[in-house]
């Protein structure tokens, strides 16, 4: 008895905290910023859907789609700033991993090696970010406005389950294709002998980022099960600090 009349005080000190923190401008911004994201990411899978329709083929599709994407993707670095700020309670690290390897993915893989454009990993990672993003920003939304229905926040923390996997494996497997036109082409490679007397080789570069999936991805994933097991099932978690 004692001890839920402890959660119950620890519970109230902790939503007063929380409402002191988010001040009415941070909630309107957030509010704003997320119904934003929401409604690009809708725009991006009806442009997907309709592309398809028509076309009866996923060639062309990332090109037809490109500006929209890098726009989104690309504006979802504010998050980190979000999270530096302290209006939302999540960790810069973590986040900032999240945005950068996606935004990694846009400009200096997908957007960059025209020749892996149409290849089926693309539209898998695409679709797979697509759902995720459509999902994440609804429920902050509903979540801000005390309006949240429960499938959407069961779809926040199940659907990653599945979707985690399946988008890293997109990704990794663009990264493959690309690797070859990458060698071949020597882009953003800087070879010796140059003015400043480095080299840098772009190739490798994108070696690393594959193998750095394999002690990144566990952290991201096991943090997802965590605020998963806090949401559905009340657990309180206690996080190490940034
Ligand atoms: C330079 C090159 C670098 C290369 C490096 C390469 C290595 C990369 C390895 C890893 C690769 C990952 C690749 C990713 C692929 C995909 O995305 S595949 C698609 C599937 N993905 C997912 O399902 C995960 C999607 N990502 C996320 O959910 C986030 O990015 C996250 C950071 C992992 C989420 O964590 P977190 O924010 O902690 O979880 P939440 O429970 O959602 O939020 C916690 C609290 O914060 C509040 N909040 C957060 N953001 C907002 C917001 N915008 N607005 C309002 N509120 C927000 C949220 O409500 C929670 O609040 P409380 O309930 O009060 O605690």
């Amino acid at each position: 008895m004692a001890s839920s009349e402890e959660d119950g005080t620890v519970e109230e000190k902790e939503n007063n905290n929380k409402r002191r923190t988010k001040s009415a401008l941070a909630t309107a911004w957030l509010t704003f910023y997320n119904i934003a994201m929401t409604a690009g990411w809708l725009v991006l899978a009806i442009a997907m859907m309709r592309f398809y329709i028509q076309k009866g083929t996923t060639k062309g599709l990332y090109r037809s789609i490109a500006r929209t994407l890098k726009f989104f993707q690309t504006f979802a670095l504010v998050e980190v700033g979000h999270c530096a700020i302290g209006i939302v309670r999540t960790s810069v690290i973590v986040t900032g991993v999240q945005v950068c390897s996606r935004i990694f993915m846009v400009w200096f893989v997908t957007n960059s090696i025209r020749q892996i454009q149409s290849e089926e990993s693309v539209i898998l990672f695409l679709v797979v970010w697509t759902m995720t993003e459509i999902t994440r920003y609804s429920y902050y939304t509903f979540n801000l406005l005390h309006h949240l229905p429960y499938f959407i926040k069961w779809a926040r923390y199940n659907l990653f389950i599945v979707l985690y996997p399946l988008g890293v494996i997109g990704e990794l497997m663009t990264i493959y294709a690309a690797l070859p036109f990458v060698r071949r082409s020597g882009m953003y490679s800087m070879r010796l002998p140059n003015k400043y007397n480095v080299s840098f080789d772009y190739y490798y570069c994108l070696i690393i980022v594959m193998l750095s999936y394999i002690p990144l991805f566990p952290q991201l994933f096991f943090h997802m099960l965590r605020q998963r097991r806090r949401v559905l099932h009340g657990e309180v978690i206690v996080e190490k600090d940034d």
